[in-house]
């Protein structure tokens, strides 16, 4: 029986349809090598037992030097558009972007933050609550790729340790070939390693791995809230509904070891 709870709203497009689990773009600098989901997912997915997942919002949060690049990319996969004319980004922006993944709906919720020093302050309040964290830097402009990790380290700063997937963006891959992208590319991997993050190289101009990339996130991003899940309610006391209003007679009361983790719940 497949689960009756879907997100409200159109049913999303082709191109936003998961099934089989995406691939990394380099070995060299990845968070798993796996190329199928995880068992417990994947059986979780055929019966349609995947809880609130279909409901929720994954957080993604984007970060890194001014002009590099991030609301260019994030333009490119949810509008499909690349805009020359540079305009800073303001604070904050976000977009919802609806997913199948294998059979069941689910979404991610991106943060384009401000890169320039002014906007700092407000950006830094909507780190919190991502599960995960994208440091994208310029492949050439070496300083942006210094700075990485010191976005990284803010960004995690207002987070549960381990409880983000890591992402190291290089952007304007278009702009390198030959020699000098091969050593820009062989320095972020590096760092990324550093960092225990997953690299990727992305143009938003021409749109090379940016629909690969993201579709990586969402997968990514996709079976850990699943396994969470199933984590959370094979621990939790017998609920109608998953919420605490309504409890089964004969259940224990709740006392602080049975209580859900607030570092557990949803991101
Ligand atoms: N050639 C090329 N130019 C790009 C690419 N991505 C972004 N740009 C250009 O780089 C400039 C900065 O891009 P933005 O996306 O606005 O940079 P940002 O990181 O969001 O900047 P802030 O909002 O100030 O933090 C713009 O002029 C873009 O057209 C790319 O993949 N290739
Ligand atoms: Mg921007």
């Amino acid at each position: 029986m497949r689960s009756s709870l879907t997100p409200l709203g159109p049913s999303v497009s082709r191109d936003r349809i998961i099934s089989s689990f995406p691939k990394w773009y380099t070995p060299a600098a990845c968070l798993q090598l796996r190329e199928h989901f995880h068992g417990q997912v994947s059986a979780a997915c055929q019966r349609g037992n995947t809880g609130t997942i279909g409901l929720r919002l994954s957080k993604v949060v984007v970060v890194g030097d001014l002009y590099v690049g991030k609301t260019s990319l994030i333009h490119r996969f949810c509008k499909n558009v690349f805009d020359h004319d540079y305009k800073a980004t303001i604070g904050v922006d976000f977009e919802i972007e609806r997913f199948e993944v294998a059979g069941t709906p689910f979404s991610l919720q991106i943060w384009d933050t401000a890169g320039q020093e002014k906007f700092k302050c407000i950006a830094s309040a909507y780190y919190r609550g991502a599960q995960v964290i994208i440091t994208a830097f310029d492949l050439t402009d070496v300083q942006t790729l210094e700075h990485s990790r010191q976005w990284l380290e803010d960004a995690l700063r207002e987070n549960e340790p381990g409880a983000c997937f890591l992402f190291l963006v290089g952007t304007k891959k278009d702009l390198l070939s030959g020699a000098a992208c091969e050593q820009a590319e062989a320095e972020a991997v590096r760092l990324a390693n550093e960092m225990q993050a997953e690299y990727w190289s992305v143009s938003a101009k021409t749109g090379e791995n940016v629909k690969a990339f993201f579709s990586r996130v969402a997968a990514l991003a996709f079976e850990r809230s699943v396994l969470k899940d199933l984590e959370l309610r094979s621990s939790a006391p017998l609920q109608v509904g998953g919420g605490d209003l309504i409890r089964m007679e004969g259940c224990p009361p709740e006392t602080p070891n049975n209580r859900r983790s607030s570092s557990l719940s949803c991101c």
